[in-house]
């Protein structure tokens, strides 16, 4: 089941090229997914689409299930979004905060506890907003758009210039909001080292266009594939004469041997092969490739 689907979805600002270009997007229900592109990709035009914040031109937005444009109000209602910084009022608490917000969005005033506990704030409830820091700003920004208990939220670099901890904290946070609480969670961000720790789902847009989508396990063993093994030995040569062509292995330098990412039971022969031989091994290492790098490779500078 898809929270959301789209299908060749478009947009263009004025007469300019389409910023977003025939994305077909799958976000699973129960996922956090992780939408990446590099800055002007098209994210927030896209999240803005879906969200109905900008008028749709071309293509399709379904959400539960439901055609965005019939539904729109129903479908709201069960999505909370934060998109840009928050606006907060920096001369009142973070539960007066809350309070203009609830009254605005008519929820149960009781919402205000359990929202400061899902964001970490409830010792902080009391404190004026303008003496929070950036994250404690975007903890709140969230905690807002969970007033109206949605099961699905919408945040758009919801860790945009915070320090490590400020971004351990947001993760931390939305990991348990997704365990815990169940709520589906799409997050667009160029901060991939951050985000790799986070997702369970990953769409890659890049000048507008998906160029992939899928579980992040998917993509980390897909590129697991085509990563290499280095052997770093005491005569490289000697070794290649041992191996004799075996294993693909090719000679690096003097001392070192490149092989592709063999299973581990070849990897072990291949060490015993070349101890016998007198040839040293002191150490075996894979060249695994993080998602950012990943990334890089995938939009190709
Ligand atoms: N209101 C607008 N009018 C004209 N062009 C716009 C407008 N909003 C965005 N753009 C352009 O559309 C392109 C995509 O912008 P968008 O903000 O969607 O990208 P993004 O992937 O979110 O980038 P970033 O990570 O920098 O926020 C950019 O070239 C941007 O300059």
């Amino acid at each position: 089941m898809y929270i959301i689907q789209t299908n060749g979805l478009c947009h263009q600002f004025g007469r300019g090229d389409r910023v977003v270009n025939e994305l077909t997007l799958r976000v699973p229900q129960g996922s956090i997914y992780g939408f990446f592109g590099p800055n002007g990709a098209g994210k927030t035009t896209t999240l803005k689409l879906i969200l109905g914040l900008i008028k749709k031109q071309t293509g399709q937005i379904h959400i539960y299930g439901k055609p965005l444009e019939q539904n729109r109000v129903s479908i709201l209602k069960q999505i909370g979004s934060l998109i840009d910084s928050p606006s907060l009022y920096g001369h009142l608490t973070a539960v007066e905060n809350l309070l203009v917000f609830q009254k605005l969005y008519q929820c149960r005033k009781e919402r205000i506890d359990q929202v400061l506990e899902l964001v970490g704030l409830s010792r902080t409830a009391d404190k004026k907003v303008g003496r929070f820091s950036l994250g404690m700003k975007q903890r709140l920004g969230i905690a807002i758009a969970l007033l109206h208990n949605p099961s699905f939220l919408i945040l758009d670099e919801p860790t945009n210039g915070l320090d490590p901890s400020g971004m351990l904290e947001i993760r931390e946070m939305l990991s348990r909001m997704n365990q815990q609480h169940g709520i589906s969670i799409l997050v667009s961000s160029h901060l991939l080292s951050e985000m790799e720790k986070l997702v369970s789902h990953v769409g890659i847009i890049n000048k507008g266009q998906l160029i992939y989508e899928g579980a992040l396990d998917d993509l980390m063993a897909k590129s697991r594939q085509t990563s290499k093994v280095i052997w770093n030995t005491s005569n490289a040569a000697k070794a290649m004469e041992t191996l004799s062509g075996r294993h693909n292995a090719e000679k690096l330098d003097e001392n070192k041997l490149i092989t592709p990412n063999l299973p581990k039971s070849q990897i072990d022969e291949m060490n015993r092969e070349l101890l016998g031989a007198d040839v040293s091994v002191y150490s075996i290492s894979g060249n695994n490739k993080d998602l950012e790098s990943i990334f890089i490779d995938l939009i190709g500078n």
